[in-house]
């Protein structure tokens, strides 16, 4: 069953042949635009953490407590609780009085305040808020087939049964007892199972501009996308508004596909992953390629990469030693399936212990998984502890090692948005722990050049319209004065060509990858 969604003009729904229905473009879609933009999905609301810090409805952080970089610029953002549960907060009247009335808060209100102290998971709030709005539709409504018809794979969870499916009849048998107390209606426990098996294979996480997750959301328009681990298209959100934008041309009608996973896998935990959380088998045209770029190890001799499976390298035909690969893949893999099991140890410490452990075997390059994940936790931990000189040569690695390979489009919106914080912390090096760096790299001419990376890529990666992009403007502009750049003419001259096109960066760029190899080399011998 199709459900009545108007997508966009740019897209139109059609039968897959094997994935179900799948959204393909109507006309050729250039590079880095919005394909679909929903500004009112079904649901978004705040995840457990962030329900004292988001608005209920429209998602705006507070503007003391959130750690995105958005907050800098914003108006300050002040919530303020709903007076009859006390669970959810409201930045305006106008919010409180939207989600009263149109997104179920008058219903959810009475059952959130019999709660209360305790405040239900956020399956079990978004499960309530769509069995709501699906009964309160007519039949034939938008909401009504759109929900009616988003796949529930429900007899594919009772099939596996396990934990998946005892939680799906744990939280719907809740619900529905928590529903009693409403006067307005109560639902059914096979009804409310029937919406979280929606849930789990629709929704996606609410993030911030800056990839933060904060929530949850479904919008059946967007959960028509299927998924590809290469894949054309990525979903982003500005507030509430879930938009879709292109990673790259989309020929017309070819279908357009986004990631449901992250995609810093190996292929054979991409596979595993996506058939045990949405029951297919990943046959895109990254799985089906001999071809992992991520899981190439490196030469001993040359430190040039190696496909997997070649038994010498084809720069100096140095012969891989199969023994110490393998056991060097084992590795990876059972310190990604560690981090993955509850209550993992993820402190600075073990994270530091896992990356020297892998980096010791000297076969595996920065872009082997997990080190770009072990990378990217070190950074943001050293960042919360204000350690800025450690986050930046983590930061650092990423964008001179590993951006350039697994976000190979410049405007890939991961990638500008970590470009961008690398720029902030080389603010925080410059200005309180510049030793170390400051007589090998001129910090004015780097911190400019991320920054016109950055500024010609906003466009395309997350739209000029974006409060980010608004952000990355006012951040430029305060650069250039500081930097004593009063000419647009001359920031206009390198815009968007990245750090390393810039003609005058050629020296700054060469001192960060001598940086990078330097600390790479200390955390081999460590
Ligand atoms: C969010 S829905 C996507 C829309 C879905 N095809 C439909 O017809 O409603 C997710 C489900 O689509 C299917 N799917 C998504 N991507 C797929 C792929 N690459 N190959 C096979 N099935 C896929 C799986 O059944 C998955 O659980």
């Amino acid at each position: 069953m199709s459900p009545p969604v108007d997508l966009s003009p740019s897209a139109y729904l059609k039968d897959h042949t094997t994935a179900g229905r799948g959204v393909f473009a109507s006309r050729t879609i250039p590079a880095g635009t919005e394909i679909l933009s929903v500004t009112d999905p079904l649901i978004c609301i705040p995840d457990e953490a962030h329900l004292e810090t988001c608005c209920h409805y429209c998602m705006a952080e507070a503007t003391d407590e959130a750690s995105s970089v958005n907050q800098a610029y914003r108006p300050p953002v002040k919530l303020s609780y709903c007076l009859g549960c006390r669970v959810v907060k409201y930045c305006s009247k106008a919010c409180q009085t939207t989600d009263w009335k149109q997104k179920a808060h008058k219903y959810e209100c009475v059952i959130y305040k019999a709660q209360y102290p305790r405040v239900l998971p956020v399956t079990a709030r978004a499960i309530l808020r769509m069995a709501k709005q699906f009964l309160s539709e007519t039949p034939g409504s938008n909401i009504v087939g759109g929900i009616g018809a988003l796949k529930a794979h429900a007899e594919d969870f009772a099939k596996v049964g396990g934990d998946r499916w005892e939680m799906a009849n744990l939280i719907a048998k809740g619900t529905a007892e928590f529903s009693k107390v409403s006067k307005q209606v109560s639902f059914e426990p096979e009804f409310l199972r029937d919406m979280y098996c929606k849930l789990l294979i629709n929704s996606a996480s609410v993030v911030t501009q800056t990839f933060d997750p904060i929530g949850l959301c479904l919008a059946y328009q967007s959960a028509m996308f299927n998924h590809s681990c290469d894949p054309n298209a990525v979903m982003m959100f500005d507030g509430r508004q879930l938009s879709i934008r292109s990673l790259k041309e989309i020929p017309k009608d070819t279908e357009i596909t986004i990631s449901y996973i992250d995609n810093l896998a190996t292929r054979k935990e991409r596979k595993e992953e996506l058939k045990a959380r949405y029951f297919f088998d990943c046959a895109c045209s990254l799985c089906s390629s001999e071809i992992q770029p991520l899981e190439s190890s490196q030469c001993l001799k040359c430190n040039r990469p190696i496909t997997a499976n070649a038994t010498t390298c084809t720069n100096c035909n140095e012969v891989v030693p199969e023994d110490e690969l393998a056991a060097a893949t084992a590795l990876s893999a059972s310190i990604t399936t560690q981090r993955t099991k509850k209550g993992a140890d993820k402190s600075i410490n073990s994270t530091l212990k896992s990356l020297k452990q892998l980096y010791g075997t000297r076969l595996l390059p920065s872009t082997f998984p997990p080190i770009p994940q072990l990378h990217q936790d070190l950074a943001a931990s050293y960042i919360d502890e204000g350690n800025w000189k450690s986050a930046f040569l983590h930061l650092l690695t990423l964008y001179v090692k590993v951006y350039p390979t697994i976000y190979a489009t410049p405007y890939h919106p991961v990638r500008v948005v970590r470009t961008f914080t690398l720029a902030m912390v080389l603010i925080q090096v410059a200005v309180d722990a510049p030793e170390g760096f400051g007589e090998r790299i001129d910090f004015t001419k780097v911190l400019y050049g991320l920054l016109t990376e950055v500024c010609g890529n906003v466009e395309k990666s997350h739209g000029g319209n974006s409060s980010f992009a608004e952000v990355v403007r006012r951040k430029m502009e305060e650069v250039k004065i500081d930097v004593g750049i009063d000419s647009n003419r001359e920031a206009d001259k390198w815009m968007g060509r990245g750090l390393r096109a810039i003609p005058d960066l050629e020296g700054e760029v060469a001192k960060l990858i001598k940086i990078v190899d330097e600390f790479l080399e200390t955390l081999k011998s460590n």
